[in-house]
Parts: structure tokens; C-alpha cells; sequence
């Protein structure tokens, strides 16, 4: 259902790299966040047995956080890293037992601002703990067909490219600030790379036409 709000919105996916889910048993998938617009990429692409990792007030949203729940989704308190740190711990085991991917949007929030924000460390301890490897997941810029702030949402193209898997195997919690240093800094070259931008120093992106 999700899905058909591309056919609504004029949405255009061109998709590459799906062969890189297929890997044998679980795996972290990581993502870039920067829009309610993001649930139509990921009903695209979404491989099987797949959960999301969701901020807890999502429960909250009446039927849409019941449907959550029922698909699985595992809900954080973000507010409480101890709690959250808990509940992926517990997640670890269960991806393992039950042979499940789990879905994270490493910035831990909604950013449209044409770049990645730092990625906080969640994702990268549960990889790390259940020793399974990262599928990093890139979308390009919505940038120049969905503005709020100018009132501007037209139809568009949007770019996704599935990237190679990055193993763990043998990785401690100490590598944990490499990994996820290594992961960011592939995923937001390949940002700027699918959204045609050129990347500046100081986080912000311009086109190169700008
Ligand atoms: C109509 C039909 C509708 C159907 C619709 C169906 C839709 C599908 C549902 C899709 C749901 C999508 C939901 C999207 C969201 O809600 S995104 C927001 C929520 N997600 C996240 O926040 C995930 C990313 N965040 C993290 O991973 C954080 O790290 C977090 C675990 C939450 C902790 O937060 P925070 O304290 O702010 O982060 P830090 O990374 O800075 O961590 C602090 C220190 O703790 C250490 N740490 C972190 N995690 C662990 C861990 N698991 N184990 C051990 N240690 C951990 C981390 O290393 C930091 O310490 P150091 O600085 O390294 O010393
Ligand atoms: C103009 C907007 C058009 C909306 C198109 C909607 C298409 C999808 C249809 C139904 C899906 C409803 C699912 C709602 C799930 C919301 C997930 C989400 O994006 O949560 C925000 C969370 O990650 C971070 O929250 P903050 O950015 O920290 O607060």
C-alpha cells in the first residue's frame, strides 16, 4: 500500500546493486533519512524479513503504529541510550535466532538538507554483536522536487543504489567508531555521487551548476 503513493506523487525509483541483499543469513541494513518520503524507498527495495528499527512516539500514531507493530518494527527510546542500547542488544540475538535483516537510519532522524548528519553508533554495535555484515543503502537528494520549506513537492526522480556488503567478522566493540566512520564516509560520497552535487567542507552541498 505504501508503495502506491510513487503513482500518487509522480515518484520514479531507478534502482542498482539489489544483488548486494543477497547475502546468506542476517544483516544490518543502514540508510540515509531525509523525509516521510523515505517509507515509499523502502517499500521499493525492502528485501524479506526485514524490520526497521522506529523512535517509539511512531507507536503512538493509531492504526500506523499498530501496523508497525505487527510488522515488526522495534521500537527505541532515543531519549535514553541505556534504554536503547537494551533493547539492540536483545535485537542482536533475535536477528540471529530468527534470521532476520534490520533496517536503521543512522542519523537517527529526518535530514533534508542535502547531506548526511554524523551517524550515531547503534547500527554499528549490533552489526559488530551479532558479527553480520552492513549493507550500506544510499538515496539520492529529494531536493529538487520536495522542498517544505519553499512549498515546493513535484514529481521526481529518485536514485538508489544498494552497496557492497561490509563484513564484521572478526571486528570488537572497539572498531565500532572506524566502521562507522568508513560506512559514512562511502555512503555520503555516494549522496553527493546520485544526486549530481559537489560536497564542500563544511557539510552543505551545492550543484554544480549553483
Ligand atoms: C499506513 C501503513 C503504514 C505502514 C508503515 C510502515 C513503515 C515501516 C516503518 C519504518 C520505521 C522507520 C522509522 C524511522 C525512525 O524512527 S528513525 C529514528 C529512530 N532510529 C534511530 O535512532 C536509530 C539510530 N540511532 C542509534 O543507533 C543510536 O546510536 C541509539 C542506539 C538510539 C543511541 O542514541 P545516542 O545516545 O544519541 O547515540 P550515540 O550513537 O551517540 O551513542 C552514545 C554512546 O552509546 C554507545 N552505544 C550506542 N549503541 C550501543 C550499543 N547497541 N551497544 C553498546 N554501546 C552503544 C555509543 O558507542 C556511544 O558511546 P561512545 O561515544 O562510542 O563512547
Ligand atoms: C508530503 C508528504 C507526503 C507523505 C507521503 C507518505 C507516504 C507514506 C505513507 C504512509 C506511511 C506512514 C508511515 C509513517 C512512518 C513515519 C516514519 C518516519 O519518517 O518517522 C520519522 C522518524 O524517522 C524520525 O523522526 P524525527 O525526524 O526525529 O522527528
Amino acid at each position: 500500500m505504501v508503495k502506491t503513493f510513487k503513482y500518487i506523487y509522480g515518484l520514479r525509483f531507478e534502482t542498482k546493486g539489489l544483488e548486494n541483499f543477497q547475502v546468506e543469513g542476517p544483516c544490518v541494513i543502514v540508510s540515509n533519512h531525509q523525509s516521510i518520503l523515505d517509507m515509499i524507498g523502502l517499500m521499493e527495495i525492502l528485501p524479506d524479513n526485514c524490520v526497521q528499527i522506529g523512535k517509539k512516539e511512531l507507536l503512538y500514531m493509531g492504526p500506523v503504529g499498530l501496523i508497525m507493530y505487527l510488522g515488526g518494527v522495534i521500537f527505541i527510546n532515543r531519549k535514553s541510550t541505556s534504554n536503547a542500547k537494551t533493547v539492540m542488544s536483545g535485537v542482536a540475538q533475535t536477528m540471529l535466532d530468527e534470521n532476520v535483516k534490520v533496517w536503521v537510519y543512522p542519523e537517527g532522524t529526518r535530514n533534508g538538507n542535502g547531506d548526511l548528519l554524523p551517524f550515531k553508533k547503534g547500527a554499528f554495535h549490533l552489526a559488530i554483536q551479532a558479527q553480520v555484515p552492513i549493507i550500506p543503502v544510499v538515496y539520492s537528494s529529494f531536493s529538487s522536487f520536495y522542498n517544505p520549506a519553499k512549498k515546493l513537492f513535484i514529481s521526481g526522480k529518485i536514485r538508489v543504489e544498494v552497496l557492497q556488503p561490509i563484513e564484521t567478522k572478526g571486528l570488537k566493540a572497539e572498531d565500532v567508531a572506524d566502521l562507522t566512520e568508513r560506512c559514512y564516509s562511502t555512503m555520503r560520497e555516494t549522496f553527493f555521487r546520485l544526486s549530481g552535487l559537489a560536497s564542500e567542507a563544511n557539510g552543505s552541498a551545492q550543484s554544480p551548476q549553483q
